[in-house]
């Protein structure tokens, strides 16, 4: 007879969440990123690493079409979320801001209380029926952010009264608060104090159970902390990708190797 008991197991399939293929940038006439290729998983943390002007903050922000914003900026080959194309003329590129969010270099809280700063986004984006309902998220979406403790009793103080670690805390509690999928985050650390770093980073680790990661940082101690995906930009290339403790002990690039012994950079 057939066994028929169904042996249960971990499954640890990761699965890619953003994809691009051949993805150009240009600013103008000058070419910014030359044929990207990369796919980032979901539940995982990625870093993008590289010398400064290579390419990674650009890349960044092709991921929910910030790029948009800038004039001059030009975008060619395909970025998918999901395998749907988010370039396609048909997405709108505010419904995908809010699935694909982000977290800036300076903390940037709205000149509004810290509970309206969480709010916005749900109220905008139709998430809510009552206010018990919007009450519930921005609770939610502060204790994601790990500052809820802080702020509980101070919901109705401005959001720029807060310390630089808090404030970047309640922007990540913002982008949380839609709901997204993927957190991109340009260097949410620089401007912030070792603690204030160390309890963004622990927060990064946290969100990986829920979200698609994606960091830039030009600390490579900060990308081996927090990473598990590492992709190192150079000259507007994606050189190298792949585990971040593979890219850090073993790069299979000579243009890596010198960039993490300090060569290049
Ligand atoms: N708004 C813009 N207009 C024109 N050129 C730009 C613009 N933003 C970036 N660039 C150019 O594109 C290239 C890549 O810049 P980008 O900011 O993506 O690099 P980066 O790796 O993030 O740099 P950094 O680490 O210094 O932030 C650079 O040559 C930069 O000068």
């Amino acid at each position: 007879m057939n066994d028929m008991r169904i042996v249960e197991r971990d499954v640890d399939v990761q699965q890619n969440k953003i994809s691009a293929r051949g993805v150009q940038v240009y600013y103008g006439a000058s070419h910014a990123l030359k044929d990207v290729d990369v796919d980032i998983l979901d539940k995982t943390v990625t870093a993008f690493i590289g010398p400064s002007g290579c390419g990674k903050s650009t890349f960044l922000r092709c991921l929910n079409r910030m790029n948009d914003t800038i004039d001059i900026c030009r975008v060619e080959g395909e970025i998918t979320l999901d395998g749907n194309n988010i370039y396609d003329p048909r997405i709108d590129p505010v419904q995908l801001r809010a699935k694909v969010g982000m977290v800036f270099q300076k903390p940037n809280p709205f000149p509004k209380s810290i509970y309206d700063n969480v709010a916005y986004g749900p109220k905008i984006h139709g998430l809510t029926r009552s206010k018990a309902e919007l009450d519930e998220i921005v609770e939610k979406s502060l204790r994601r952010a790990a500052i809820w403790n802080e702020v509980k009793d101070r919901l109705d103080a401005p959001g720029t009264g807060l310390s630089g670690g808090q404030q970047q805390r309640l922007c990540i509690a913002r982008a949380v608060a839609t709901n997204p999928e993927v957190l991109l985050m340009d260097e949410p650390c620089s401007a912030l104090d070792p603690i204030a770093t160390a309890q963004v980073e622990e927060l990064i680790d946290e969100l990986r159970a829920q979200f698609s990661v994606v960091i830039v940082t030009h600390s490579m101690q900060q990308a081996a902390r927090v990473s598990q995906k590492t992709a190192f930009f150079h000259l507007g290339h994606l050189v190298e990708y792949g585990e971040t403790g593979q890219i850090f002990t073993n790069p299979q690039d000579p243009r890596t190797e010198s960039y993490i012994t300090g060569r290049i950079g």
